[in-house]
């Protein structure tokens, strides 16, 4: 039996951001990540003075949850986290398919599962230098194979020059995968928050920052996409 920690499930919402945007979805967020970044929107799920908050659920558990959210009826379900992959989720995702729902899944892409062929898409958000991560580049590459036929689209957050400069660097190695970039909030939400509030403004003004930066580029091939969640609800917890 397979046990996985979840840091929570909710919705059904919309995707906020990427490929995506819009789409109603319900989200299983997985508890743990083998990565700390500095501007992490998610440390509730990351940090593991968090753990005992984090459920631990069979594939079983975490379909009946996903299928009381939805009334039941398909929709894609997004597997976020923390990393979604270092825990197997090849159960859960054949479960869920065989009733008709969709997986997309957001990943840093430093672990790669061979279940990854199963989504629709596979999310890969590589980290830009002002995370204060590194990406083995070796196994972003097994991750883009794992996927195989299925769907891979690239996201990176950018904060700022020298991560646009990264950004443009990163795509380059990968032509044939959509890509979408996003600005960063810089004001993500402490792990114990219970406070929503964001710096809107600057939110907003990085957003049209990277639009300028990215349009006089002449660089064309990113969608530049805010989090739409965020201008919605903030940082609000479970939407
Ligand atoms: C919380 S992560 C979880 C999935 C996986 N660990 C990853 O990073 O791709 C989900 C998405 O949120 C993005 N993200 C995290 N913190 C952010 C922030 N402060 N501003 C904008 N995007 C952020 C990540 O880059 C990733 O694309
Ligand atoms: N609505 C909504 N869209 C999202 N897209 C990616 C999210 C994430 O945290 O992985 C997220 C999230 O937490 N909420
Ligand atoms: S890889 Fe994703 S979940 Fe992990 S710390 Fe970075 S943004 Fe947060
Ligand atoms: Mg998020």
């Amino acid at each position: 039996m397979t046990i996985l920690r979840i840091a929570e499930i909710f919705g059904p919402t919309i995707q906020g951001e990427g490929a995506v945007i819009g789409a109603p979805t319900v989200f299983v967020r997985a508890g743990g990540c083998d990565y700390r970044c500095s501007w992490c929107d998610s440390l509730h799920a990351v940090d593991s003075e968090y753990r005992h908050t984090w459920a631990k659920m069979t594939t079983e558990d975490i379909w009946d949850e996903v299928e009381r959210l939805s009334g039941g009826v398909p929709l894609t379900v997004s597997l976020s986290g923390g990393n979604p992959a270092i825990q197997d989720f090849g159960p859960l995702i054949a479960h869920g398919k065989s009733k008709g729902f969709d997986f997309a899944l957001e990943t840093q892409g430093s672990v790669a599962r061979d279940w990854f062929s199963e989504l629709s898409p596979l999310i890969l958000s590589p980290k830009p230098p002002s995370s204060g991560e590194e990406v083995d580049w070796d196994t972003f590459d097994a991750c883009v194979k794992a996927a195989g036929n299925a769907e891979t689209v690239l996201k990176i957050v950018i904060f700022d020059e020298a991560d646009y400069l990264w950004a443009k660097e990163a795509a380059a190695r990968y032509p044939e995968l959509p890509l979408y970039i996003q600005p960063g909030n810089h004001t993500p939400p402490p792990p114990d928050a219970e406070d929503a509030k964001i710096d809107m403004d600057g939110i907003m003004h990085r957003y049209e920052w990277l639009i300028d930066r990215t349009l006089a580029d002449r660089w064309f091939a990113p969608k530049i996409l805010p989090q739409l969640h965020v201008l919605i609800w903030g940082n609000k917890r479970g939407v």
